[in-house]
């Protein structure tokens, strides 16, 4: 389990992570999910005591990362793929951290075997391995203590779409079997396929946070219609209040059955009509991206 409370980074003026609280619980995949520059990788180097907070705290199994013995028998984390020592080969990586673990020999050659990476390419250097190929040995290294958390940062990048598949079934076994799994997105259909959990960060705080189900989960109708105007007419004269979510579509908190029989009954054709599930997520999601960019313009 990881525990975060309270935790605040200041950088100067900015402050990079403001107050948040979650946990990561054991035996599920929690999605850490913000657009660029929300907050995730300070939080995550702070997990593992790359960086100090500026007040609060972070926990993996009720003990803060430094006060761990052998922290890589307890936590795999894979933070930047591309921070490995490019002049190693991907095989003295692994032996390295077998090593400096105290595990049997024997483990670099299953850590191989797990990520795919075959003999000619774990002897070359790490300078001449594809982004996915730092992943894949990434994961290797995190998972060669048999740790029972694993801490990772947008782990998806850089992979094809065969390569995404095999992590997520990694993770969610992993999940499975009792572990405990937090990853950093910033893409919201990554975290939404695998997680369990979901907490969603912007501007350095938390904005929502909760089971993937209840965050999903929007009371109410979406629906389109070539003439939205019209729609909202007819709808409005059967009492229904409908409200244009700025995307070309209305929402609704009547039934889509409902909705749909009064538009038909008013002769206007529709060109989508759904439940709203996802959709709350997916607004709110768009709206701080939409913020960190205009941010970012302004810059
Ligand atoms: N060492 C640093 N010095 C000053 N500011 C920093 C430092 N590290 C991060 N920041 C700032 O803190 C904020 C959060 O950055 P962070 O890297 O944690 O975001 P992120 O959610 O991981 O984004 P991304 O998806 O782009 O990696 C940003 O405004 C960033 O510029």
């Amino acid at each position: 389990m990881i525990k975060v409370e309270n935790l605040t980074k200041k950088y100067g003026a900015t402050t990079a992570v403001d107050d948040i609280s979650f946990t990561a619980r054991t035996g599920r995949v929690t999605g850490f999910l913000g657009p660029n520059g929300a907050g995730k990788s300070t939080t995550l180097r702070i997990m593992v005591a790359l960086t100090p907070p500026t007040s609060g705290s972070a926990t993996v199994n009720g003990q803060r990362f430094p006060d761990l013995p052998n922290p890589g028998v307890e936590v795999g984390v894979l933070l930047d793929a591309s921070a490995q020592h490019a002049g190693r080969t991907g095989r003295e990586i692994l032996t390295l951290a077998q090593r400096t673990m105290g595990l049997p020999s024997g483990r670099v050659e299953e850590m191989l075997d797990l990520v795919g990476l075959t003999r000619t390419e774990s002897e070359r250097r790490v300078r001449n391995y594809s982004l996915g190929m730092r992943q894949r040995l990434g994961i290797g290294t995190a998972l060669i203590g048999d740790p029972g958390v694993l801490i990772l940062d947008e782990p998806a990048n850089g992979l094809d779409p065969g390569g995404i598949r095999w992590m997520r079934d990694l993770l969610r076994d992993f999940a499975n079997r009792g572990g405990t799994v937090l990853l950093s997105s910033h893409l919201l259909h990554e975290i939404e396929v695998v997680a369990d959990d979901i907490v969603v960060i912007g501007n350095g705080r938390i904005v929502a946070q909760g089971t993937k189900a209840e965050l999903l989960h929007t009371a109410g109708t979406l629906v389109r219609a070539t003439d939205l105007d019209r729609l909202g007419r007819v709808l409005a004269g059967a009492g229904i209040v409908a409200t244009a979510a700025g995307d070309g579509s209305l929402r609704t908190e009547a039934a889509p059955d409902r909705v749909g029989e009064v538009a038909l009954a008013g002769g206007v054709p529709l060109t989508e009509l759904r439940n709203a599930d996802g959709a709350g997520l997916e607004e709110m999601f768009l709206e701080l991206t939409a913020d960190t960019q205009r941010e970012g313009a302004a810059a």
